[in-house]
């Protein structure tokens, strides 16, 4: 059956990653393109550094003129803190703006292509999991979207099996991963997990920052050991790393030294002491070369601030090496020979994406469903809560009447209904916030598509957690304030709330993806709710402000939602009024306790300056509140769409 369905994926499918893959059957083994090289010469890195004003006016260099080739196997990238590691290993990962970068990176002596993200793994310092799912979730979600979209569910469960087994998961398999709170597995399964996600897919490059980082010695050993193995299977492992103890520097293939992102040395790991030996440093014995190599360049850049003392510096020791000549006329020809095959070669164009963008929203949205499932207590207390609130004001505004104190509690009830749809989107921020970091990693790896992640968490996420809520919040105080009993007057009103809330909630979901700080995002949503509020025709009557500032009632989502509520609710009742038997004397003509002739609804509404005479100004606010929404539901696509994938 798996050969079945192995030779059925071997048809070649010209256009997309799979093909790509093709070359190489769907079982256990490898499925990228072979890389035997990664290949980097005179690369500079430069950032500009901003000034408190918030312009660029210098440029920091990050790293200066480092060139290597990295092989299949273990390759090491080594130094003090600061030294350059992570900015280099993100350069090869081509996870670096190319705007800042000077030099040449070449992948089997072509330039990265622009898919090179998504066949390559990458096991980023901070673990990236789904806290809700279990291991075997998460590694399975990896595979799921990674994956060929044609390759069978069950070769798929396979291969996260064989993942798991490979890395030693398979105790821990079927537990959730957990998060600060809820603490499941250790911090070195979920380092594991991470790899295994990256695994699954079986990369021919896989980069590792600081993979031991957290680790206990045993574990950190161990995990080397799997790497090294993976390594032997003709994978290039490029790992930054800081102080690695002996056992695990004797598993390196070759190493790079840097200091101050300058290179100190870059060959194979066996050579390392004698060429620093050769410069006049020579490894005690008994003396871990980690350790010995970050002594070395402690002391060598401690020499270097001290101006006093002249001499070459271990990075210009490295620059006039015979070691470093070697390695330059190495690339040298590799770039020769890249040159006269560039005409021979087939350039291939590959989908950027593994699977296509129904089944990511598929995907994505199973695992949204599952994370809302699994941690039910927001929604629910949603539900909770707008039932609560609902029963409480549908208890102050019991069953109104039709006179001018009905009238006013009307309006009242309108408007609190209003606040409450609105105000209780602040919650909306953590949508797109909270999961941020997830999901700026596997937009950088190839997961999916932007619009999949939008769209299956906007079905899945926000539109329940807001629907139902107003369904049950919405019909209880509708019935019990004894609103008019009308089928479709009942149905705006619903429609309304509706609208409100998510227009209301494009607030909170626009700041959320723009700033990375809750309580900016916050204050931010706050302040423009109070502003919407205060023209909401309630606290000031919109008619009374200047004809210049009157547009702003249009901006306003209380102004629209209550407009319409009221337009839905007022048309057609008509309230009667009692003369005032007290002193104020407004009316001294008329005697009090007179019945005076109803008022209709409509001159309420006039007195505000709410149009109500085309049928279709009931639906004015609602197509308004519509349009909000979309706006702003765009606006945070665009924002999340512009979510630099490179640092
Ligand atoms: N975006 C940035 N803005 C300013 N400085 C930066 C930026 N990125 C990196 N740097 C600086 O570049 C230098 C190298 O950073 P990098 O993270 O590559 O070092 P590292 O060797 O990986 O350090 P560590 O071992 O602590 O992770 C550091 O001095 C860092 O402060």
């Amino acid at each position: 059956m798996t050969e079945k369905l192995i030779s059925q994926q071997d048809k070649p499918k010209y256009g997309t990653i799979e093909a790509a893959k093709r070359k190489n059957d769907w079982g256990l083994r490898n499925n990228n393109e072979n890389f035997e090289k990664l290949t980097y010469q005179h690369v500079y890195y430069d950032i500009p550094t901003i000034n408190l004003c918030g312009l660029k006016f210098k440029k920091k260099r990050i790293l200066t003129d480092v060139s290597g080739i990295m092989t299949p196997g273990l390759n090491a990238i080594m130094g003090p803190t600061g030294s350059g590691k992570t900015t280099l290993m993100d350069i090869l990962a081509a996870r670096k703006d190319k705007s800042y970068i000077r030099g040449q990176v070449l992948v089997n002596g072509d330039p990265q292509p622009y898919y090179f993200k998504c066949i390559t793994g990458y096991v980023v310092q901070d673990d990236c999991l789904e806290t809700t799912l279990s291991v075997r979730e998460n590694i399975f979600f990896s595979a799921n979207l990674r994956l060929p979209f044609s390759m069978s569910l069950r070769v798929k469960r396979e291969r996260v099996q064989d993942s798991i087994d490979k890395l030693g998961l398979t105790n821990v398999a079927d537990q959730l991963v957990g998060n600060e709170f809820y603490r499941s597995i250790s911090g070195g399964e979920r380092k594991r997990t991470n790899i295994a996600m990256e695994l699954v897919i079986a990369p021919s490059i896989l980069f590792l920052d600081e993979p031991t980082t957290g680790l206990d010695a045993y574990t950190a050993v161990q995990l080397m050991h799997q790497l090294k193995d993976l390594s032997n299977e003709g994978k290039i492992i490029i790992t930054a790393i800081h102080q690695p103890r002996y056992a695990i520097y004797n598993l390196f293939d070759s190493i790079t030294l840097l200091s101050r992102g300058r290179t100190v040395y870059h060959g194979t790991a066996k050579q390392a002491l004698t060429y620093l030996s050769s410069k006049g440093y020579d490894c005690p014995d008994r003396e871990n070369p980690a350790d010995f190599f970050l002594d070395v360049i402690a002391q060598d850049e401690l020499r270097g601030r001290n101006e006093e003392i002249i001499g070459d510096s271990l990075p210009d020791l490295f620059v006039g090496s015979d070691a470093k000549l070697e390695l330059d006329a190495r690339l040298n020809r590799m770039v020769e020979q890249h040159k006269r095959d560039e005409g021979k070669i087939h350039k291939r164009k590959y989908s950027a994406y593994a699977s296509n963008v129904i089944w990511q929203i598929v995907v994505v949205g199973h695992r949204t469903l599952k994370n809302m499932i699994r941690t039910p207590l927001e929604f629910i207390l949603q539900i909770i809560i707008s039932v609560v609130f609902s029963t409480i004001i549908g208890g102050v505004f019991w069953q109104l009447d039709l006179t001018s104190n009905g009238l006013q509690n009307r309006i009242g009830g309108i408007f609190l209904v209003t606040m409450n749809q609105v105000f209780a989107n602040l919650s909306a921020i953590d949508a797109f916030m909270k999961g941020k970091a997830l999901f700026m990693h596997e937009n950088a790896s190839g997961y999916y598509r932007v619009s999949a992640y939008f769209i299956s968490k906007l079905l899945l996420d926000l539109l329940p957690k807001r629907i139902i809520p107003i369904a049950c919040g919405g019909s209880i105080l509708y019935f019990m304030m004894g609103f008019q009993v009308v089928w479709y007057k009942y149905c705006i009103f619903l429609l309304c709330l509706f609208t409100t809330t998510i227009s209301a909630s494009g607030f909170p979901f626009v700041y959320g993806a723009l700033v990375n700080d809750f309580a900016v995002a916050n204050l931010l949503t706050a302040l423009t709710f109070v502003m919407m509020m205060i023209f909401g025709g309630l606290l000031v009557n919109i008619s009374t402000l200047p004809i210049w500032l009157q547009w702003i009632q249009y901006l306003s989502i209380f102004r629209l939602s209550i407009s319409t509520l009221s337009i839905n609710e007022l048309l057609g009742l008509n309230f009667s009024q009692v003369t005032l038997n007290n002193s104020c004397g407004f009316n001294s003509s008329i005697p009090p306790g007179i019945v005076l002739p109803p008022t209709p609804g409509r001159c309420y509404l006039e007195q505000q300056g709410i149009a109500f005479g085309e049928p279709f100004d009931v639906w004015r606010g609602i197509v308004g509140l519509a349009g909000f929404g979309i706006i702003l539901l765009t606006l945070t696509y665009l924002i999340l769409l512009c979510s630099k994938k490179e640092k």
